[in-house]
């Protein structure tokens, strides 16, 4: 038998998550059935997501997230012992799994694929750049945003998983790149690592004024991971027939009430805007091609990947609220 050990949510989030929201439950795995596998959890991710779909499930729950495992016992011949697994089974330390089928719904449950092959690259990428975050990067960006050489690109939560990916992809097709993140020290390393052409810490400048100066001719296409009035911002300067990503609205997660923002119908009206939401799932039939891509440009130097890395299983609420607050830059993990 073995004693493992998961992150339950016992109590809805209101404002900022507590740690009295959650609660470590201790509990006996039974034995293995045909098909499945037992995981012993390597890397376990957090995200702005885990807070966004908070209220979308009854409570109690098990925390749901990315994690990177390592088979230990197996009843399944498609995975020996040893081989590295992507479960969404989210904060726990062991876990047994089937590979299974997706259902998509409100929110889909189950998904279980081997490790892609990251040519002797870190586990941890596998919740990160050649994980979820990456491929929300790749297809959000080059499907929705269709960026041109030469175009100017905006990208806000520039310096976490997402956005850290979007600037350097779109720097790869020959655009401009313009990051927005929230201190001096991440846009230095935007600009000085990253290769940004210009960074602004959002929470210095004017939004109105620094953009203009940073883009005198216009924006083409943003990369939203924020929203809230500096998006509204964003879009107001953008060029005729601009395109927006709208990934996410961080800005607002851990707000009671949705905020108020300056209203974008004219721009989208006068400037012929196309603007779409998107949920990374969308394009679940093609992850794998983005992660060949992505793998291939981190080998070849093309795309840098930086990792916040906590260690602890009983760390993962402090790494998910750090994270939520901006202590990360790259992609936030946790390594148990
Ligand atoms: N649509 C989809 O399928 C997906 C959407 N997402 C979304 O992408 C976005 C980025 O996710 P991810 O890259 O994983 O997370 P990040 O690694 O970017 O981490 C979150 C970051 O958000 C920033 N942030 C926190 N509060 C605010 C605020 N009030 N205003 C502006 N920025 C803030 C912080 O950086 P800073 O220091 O710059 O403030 C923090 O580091 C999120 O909105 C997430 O929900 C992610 C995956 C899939
Ligand atoms: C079977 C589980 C798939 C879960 C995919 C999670 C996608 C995260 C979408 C994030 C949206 C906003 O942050």
């Amino acid at each position: 038998m073995v004693k493992a050990k998961k992150w339950v949510v016992k109590k809805y989030f209101d404002g900022v998550p507590k740690k009295s929201d959650f609660e470590i439950v201790e509990y006996e795995l039974p034995s293995l059935k045909d098909g499945e596998i037992l995981l012993k959890t390597e890397w376990i991710s957090v995200d702005p997501y885990l807070r966004a779909y908070n209220k979308n499930l009854p409570i109690p729950y098990d925390q749901f997230s990315f994690q990177v495992g390592v088979v230990q016992e197996t009843k399944n011949p498609k995975y020996p012992v040893g081989t590295k697994v992507v479960t969404h089974e989210g904060w726990c330390d062991y876990v047994i799994v089937k590979e299974t089928q997706i259902e998509i719904g409100q929110f889909p449950k189950g998904l279980t694929y081997k490790l892609p092959d990251l040519q002797g690259l870190s586990p941890s990428l596998g919740v990160g750049a050649v994980g979820m975050p990456g491929v929300t990067a790749y297809f959000g960006f080059l499907e929705l945003c269709q960026p041109k050489a030469g175009e100017t690109v905006v990208v806000t939560g520039a310096a976490g998983a997402v956005g850290s990916l979007v600037g350097q992809i779109a720097k790869i097709k020959g655009c401009k790149v313009i990051g927005f993140a929230g201190s001096d020290e991440k846009c230095q390393w935007l600009e000085k690592e990253l290769g940004f052409d210009k960074a602004l810490n959002y929470k210095k400048v004017d939004a109105q004024s620094a953009l203009k100066a940073a883009a005198p001719q216009g924006v083409d296409c943003y990369f939203d991971n924020v929203g809230g009035e500096l998006s509204s911002v964003i879009i107001g300067q953008m060029n005729i027939r601009g395109r927006v990503a709208v990934c996410g609205s961080i800005s607002a997660y851990n707000d009671k009430q949705l905020p108020k923002a300056t209203i974008l119908q004219p721009s989208i009206v006068f400037k012929e805007l196309r603007i779409e939401g998107f949920i990374v799932w969308r394009w679940l039939g093609r992850w794998s091609e983005g992660f060949t891509q992505l793998v291939s440009w981190i080998k070849s130097g093309q795309l840098k990947t930086a990792e916040h890395t906590t260690v602890g299983f009983d760390k993962l609420f402090d790494a998910f609220i750090g994270m939520l607050a901006g202590e990360n830059t790259g992609k936030a993990v946790v390594q148990v």
